[in-house]
Order: structure tokens, then C-alpha cells, then sequence
């Protein structure tokens, strides 16, 4: 029940970059680089793609946190609602991923909105995935708590992903 970018936007390289741009007062650095690092590890582990972290200028992935209108026509909208975007394969802007941090966000805690979680189902759509119609996809357009600690990648997100890489 997934499904793409019209046009199949999908990245022509399988090495790619990310970058943590900032960070949210939410938990510690530690605990957002953790999240991050998990959420693409997902990913990684079904598909030859594999991602190396870049300290500065300009990574494929750029993540940061932002509040209300950040100046990509797409403003965040205080808590609740909407909790992240990200934008598909595409040069420029593409691939990036914002975290809205008018949002309570949690390294572990089931309350809340977990990262991990969130980050996870961003990039998605960072590698080309669009929402996935199956509730129990990780690509389902509404938040879902999941433990994470028992947490695997639901298996139409790896079809999902296996169609484009
Ligand atoms: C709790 N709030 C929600 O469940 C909201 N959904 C989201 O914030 C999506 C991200 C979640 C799935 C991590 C937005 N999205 O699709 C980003 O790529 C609403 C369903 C209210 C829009
Ligand atoms: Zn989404």
C-alpha cells in the first residue's frame, strides 16, 4: 500500500551525506545524534544505501529543528498538528528534513512524540518514499507510538523502499 514520488524521485548514488544543523533543547546532543543515526539506519539496513555524517557545508540530508514560518513556504504551526516535513530526492532543498521543536520530543519516553520515530518516517520521504495507505506502515500519515526498542521496519515500508533502491 506505499507508494512514491510521481516521477520516481529517487537518489542516483547510494552513498549519501547528512548533516545535523541544530539541535533541540527537548534531550541531549547525544540523544538527538542517536535518533538520527538510528532513523537512517532503518533504512540502511534494507537497501545498499549507507550514510556518513558531514560537520559542515552542504550534506544531501540537511536536518534541523525549526519553529513556525522557516522560510521554505512551508511553516510549522505550533504544537501538535503537524510535527516534521521533509522534502523528496531532488537537488537543492531535497532530501532535507524539519522537525518542528514547538513540539515535546522524546529519546525513549512513550509519551510524547519519540525522535526516533519521527525521524524515521521523515526520511522516508528523504529517500522517495510518499504515505503508505497500510496503519501499520511507518509511512502512515499520522503518528504512531511503536517500541522502539522491538521496533522493525513494518514490511510495506521495505517494499516500499526496495521498489526505488
Ligand atoms: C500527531 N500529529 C500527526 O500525526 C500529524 N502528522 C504528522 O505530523 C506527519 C509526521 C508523523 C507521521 C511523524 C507529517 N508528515 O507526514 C511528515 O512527513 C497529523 C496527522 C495531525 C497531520
Ligand atoms: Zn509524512
Amino acid at each position: 500500500a506505499y507508494s512514491t514520488f510521481q516521477g520516481d524521485y529517487k537518489w542516483k548514488k547510494h552513498d549519501l551525506t547528512y548533516r545535523i544543523e541544530n539541535y533541540t533543547p527537548d534531550m541531549s546532543v547525544a540523544e538527538v545524534d542517536d535518533s538520527i543515526k538510528r532513523a537512517l539506519q532503518v533504512w540502511a539496513d534494507v537497501t545498499p544505501l549507507r550514510f556518513t555524517r558531514i560537520y559542515s557545508g552542504t550534506a544531501d540530508i540537511m536536518i534541523s529543528f525549526a519553529v513556525g514560518d522557516h522560510r521554505d513556504g512551508y511553516p510549522f504551526d505550533g504544537p501538535n498538528g503537524f510535527l516534521a516535513h521533509a522534502f523528496p530526492p531532488f537537488e537543492g532543498i531535497g532530501g532535507d528534513a524539519h522537525f518542528d521543536d514547538d513540539e515535546k520530543f522524546f529519546y525513549r519516553s512513550p509519551q510524547g512524540y519519540n525522535l526516533f520515530l519521527v525521524a524515521a518516517h521523515e526520511f522516508g520521504h528523504s529517500l522517495g518514499l510518499e504515505h503508505s495507505r497500510d496503519p501499520g506502515a511507518l509511512m502512515y500519515p499520522t503518528y504512531i507510538y511503536r517500541d522502539i526498542d522491538t521496533f522493525v521496519l513494518p514490511k510495506d515500508d521495505v517494499d516500499g523502499i526496495q521498489s526505488l533502491y
